[in-house]
């Protein structure tokens, strides 16, 4: 081989590398994370691909919520957490490269009990715009509708704006709680359980809204619900124990997966 054959080929290789991060939205490598001395993530790699649903699926305590909350830095809050290894939000290290207020900026987060502030449904979504230094009511008025309609709920809410957030329903509260997390245009959006503390109908109006929003944001959500990771997961990884025992299509991992272990607990032999 040449010199100038090698340095084509490099070239194509690097070109070929780049275009595989355009579609990956968090890259994941040898990610071990501590809780004082108890290990509850052994080296996860995982890529995430950007507009596609991922769902973590696996048994209570095998590290779900704990790698979910290792993508927007939640736990930095946990006193003795400790996280090594590499995770690259978009190509750009999470860890060493953004300051963690701006990484939650670009990684909105939905919890499993709906949790809006104790102000009017506006205020609640133009919370975190205001603190993003926008300050005029007619910037602020169209941010809010514009979440308030990728959360599919301004049409039920936009004739009481004003009144508390506290008196919605959970469906609705859960769904204002999204467009409080869109309203900072975030790339990435988490929902830890986003559904569990539902009932079936709001349940079913937030797995249309995940799948109409992953046109625009990438969507990882964790879930024990099985049903609803085949509804609306493109992906799925399993976790068990603290490791990522499998990652792919969402019906290949329900329908033939390669390891034993996915394949016990899909089809209900533990957890
Ligand atoms: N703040 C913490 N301090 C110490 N240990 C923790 C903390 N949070 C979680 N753990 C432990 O880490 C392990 C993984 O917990 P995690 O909540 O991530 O699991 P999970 O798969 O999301 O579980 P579940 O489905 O029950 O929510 C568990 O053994 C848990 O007890």
């Amino acid at each position: 081989m040449t010199t100038n054959e090698y340095l084509a080929l490099r070239a194509n290789q690097a070109a070929a590398e780049i275009s595989v991060y355009n579609n990956i939205s968090f890259s994941c490598s040898h990610v071990d994370l501590y809780y004082g001395a108890f290990q509850a993530l052994k080296d996860v790699n995982l890529r995430i691909e950007k507009n596609q649903i991922t769902a973590l699926i696996g048994p209570s305590g095998c590290g779900k919520s704990t790698f979910l909350r290792t993508l927007n830095r939640m736990n930095d809050l946990v006193p003795g957490c400790r996280v090594e290894g590499d995770i690259l939000l978009s190509g750009v290290n999470a860890y060493t490269e953004i300051d963690p207020i701006v990484l939650r900026r670009h990684v909105g987060m939905v919890f499993q009990q709906p949790n809006p502030f104790p102000k009017s449904i506006y205020d609640n979504v133009a919370y975190g715009p205001r603190l993003k230094g926008i300050t005029k009511k007619s910037d602020l008025d169209e941010v809010v509708e514009k979440s308030l309609r990728q959360a599919a709920i301004w049409d039920e809410l936009k004739d009481r704006l004003h009144k508390s957030a506290l008196g919605l329903s959970g469906g609705q509260q859960q769904r204002l709680c999204i467009a409080r997390a869109l309203a900072v245009e975030p790339d990435v959006l988490l929902m830890d359980e986003a559904t569990s503390a539902l009932d079936p109908i709001s349940t079913a109006h937030i797995e249309e809204l995940a799948v109409k929003l992953k046109e625009e944001y990438t969507v990882i959500m964790v879930t024990h619900n099985m049903q609803q990771a085949q509804r609306i997961a493109d992906k799925t990884a399993f976790f068990y124990l603290g490791e990522m025992v499998e990652y792919g299509n969402t019906e290949k991992i329900f329908e033939h997966p390669e390891m034993e272990r996915t394949q016990r607990y899909i089809s209900g032999n533990f957890g």
